[in-house]
């Protein structure tokens, strides 16, 4: 064979090339040293000799024989050898400097490791590298920085929303309320919110969180009635990884989770489906649960306040609700009484509503009349604070006047209504009329519906000049769902 081509057969070609790969390594890298199964540094290039006054040796007598941990300080060349695992590039730093070196493992025909080759490929890789370690070292820089601001803003919108002074009032009903919220956020047990809509209840459990030894951990609220019933499981408990194709391919971290260490508040109890109740209730005592799809077990540590404008007692008893669950919810529970229980605080509260409705809104503050807040107080708050919080909105919203008077109020067109719908006695049930024939001029209802229904909008987006935002909470729906009508009628938008 011409000494200027490559041996035959495969074996031999490899094994020339290693060969060759050893020599331009040896006169390119900066330095290599060979080890024995034992540690034991057998050979060192020429290369790595300067290195050695560095690490204290004089001699490379001295150095060759010994085992290589105990003469270059921070090597995994021992780790190499002991897993069989290359190390292809690894920053290495000690008393001699900061290397960038290479380290493999050798092995024999059998594969077995037989030693191990060290190569110093860099030195003052600090100087060599600066370019590439000044943007890593920039990267790193920014790294910090971009965590400190997430750590600022997470720390800024988990701060409570509401505390226990938060909750307005100061008659005898709300100065007890808000002392069993407090000796409540003492203790660690489960909080039973029981109270009409619109009362509070959302806002106490937010102020008993703030208060609680767990404030610096989240409050995560689920609406159970916001949730449609096939979607809740997966809500509190989380989805595994690969347990489903399409969008839940990732996984999901349920409500549980996401509330470890703090309080989880679960607004309208009573709504929650039978079989999810009993899966609750097993969580709350073993304060552990499994995400859908997963075998694994994961520990949680969670206080819950539930909360529930409607009978729990009388669902139990019509076995609409677990008498176990209820149990163990209703260790503390808080009556939060409605509003009409409590108008002395009908002043307090306007005040505050007034001056939040303002600073949301941007538009003065409007005081109110003698005479508008005992026109108030005669009004019956079925709705409680929110619907006070409602009416004062929509009066300021649509008063041209400085000061709210009860013509503000009266002229409110959809808060009159409700007023002559409350002021009339109760009406029966209305009786089915008998089948007739549709008198003329009679219209099918859903056409009825609909177009009271674009009158409303367009009136209500005409007194608000078109702010879509003032307009759905005047009509007192959500701004999605004004979108959705407006989508319907695209000449009103
Ligand atoms: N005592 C109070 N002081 C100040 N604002 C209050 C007070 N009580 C309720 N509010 C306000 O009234 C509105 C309704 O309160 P919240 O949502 O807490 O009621 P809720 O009882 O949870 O109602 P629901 O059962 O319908 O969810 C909120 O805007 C809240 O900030």
């Amino acid at each position: 064979m011409p000494a200027n081509q490559l041996p035959l057969g495969l074996d031999a070609a490899l094994s020339m090339a290693a060969q060759s790969l050893f020599q331009v390594l040896e006169t390119s890298v900066q330095g290599m040293m060979v080890l024995d199964r034992e540690h034991r540094i057998v050979w060192i290039s020429e290369g790595y000799k300067r290195f050695l006054p560095a690490l204290g040796f004089g001699d490379e007598r001295e150095f060759v024989g010994r085992r290589v941990e105990e003469v270059v300080p921070n090597t995994l060349m021992a780790q190499v050898i002991e897993t069989g695992q290359p190390i292809l590039v690894d920053l290495l730093t000690n008393k001699a400097g900061s290397f960038l070196v290479s380290r493999l493992p050798l092995r024999n025909e059998a594969g077995e490791v037989i030693g191990a080759l060290g190569m110093v490929l860099l030195d003052h890789p600090e100087t060599t590298l600066r370019p590439l370690m000044q943007k890593f070292a920039e990267l790193q820089q920014e790294l910090i920085e971009t965590r400190r601001q997430l750590a600022a803003e997470q720390a800024r919108s988990r701060r409570p929303k509401h505390t226990i002074a938060s909750f307005i009032g100061s008659s005898p009903a709300a100065l007890e309320l808000k002392r069993q919220a407090r000796r409540a956020a003492l203790s660690d047990s489960t909080v039973l919110l029981l109270g009409e809509t619109g009362t509070g209840k959302e806002l106490l459990a937010h102020a008993i969180h703030a208060a609680s030894a767990r404030a610096a951990k989240p409050l995560v609220s689920v609406n159970i009635a916001a949730v449609p019933d096939t979607l809740l499981e997966a809500e509190f408990f989380g989805v595994a990884p690969g347990a489903y194709t399409g969008a839940e391919r990732k996984g999901r971290a349920g409500k549980f989770s996401i509330a470890d260490g703090g309080t989880l508040f679960l607004d309208e109890i009573g709504d929650m489906p039978l079989a999810l109740q009993s899966k609750l209730l097993r969580v709350l005592q073993e304060q552990e649960f499994e995400p859908l799809g997963s075998n694994q077990v994961l520990a949680v540590d969670l206080r819950v306040v539930a909360a529930t404008s409607r009978d729990l007692a009388a669902m139990v008893a019509r076995g609409e609700f677990r008498a176990d669950l209820y149990y163990r919810l209703n260790v503390l529970p808080l009556r939060v009484p409605p509003l009409r229980e409590r108008m002395a605080d009908l002043e307090a509260l306007v005040e505050t509503l007034l001056e939040d409705i303002a600073r949301r809104s941007g538009m003065p503050h409007k005081p109110l009349s003698t005479e508008a807040l005992e026109w108030l107080a005669a009004q019956g708050w079925p709705g409680n604070i929110r619907e006070l919080r409602n009416v004062l909105e929509q009066a300021s919203l649509m008063s041209e006047e400085a000061v709210l008077t009860p013509a503000c109020f009266e002229a409110c067109s959809s808060f009159a209504a409700r007023a002559r719908a409350l002021a009339a006695p109760p009406r029966p049930a209305p009786v089915p009329a008998p089948q007739a024939p549709a008198p003329a001029g009679l219209r099918p209802l859903p056409e009825v519906i609909e177009r009271v229904e674009r009158d409303a909008i367009a009136q209500a987006l005409s007194l608000t000049a078109g702010n879509r935002m003032a307009a759905a909470r005047l009509l007192q729906i959500s701004r999605a769902s004004l979108y959705e009508r407006l989508a319907r009628w695209p000449d009103l938008g």
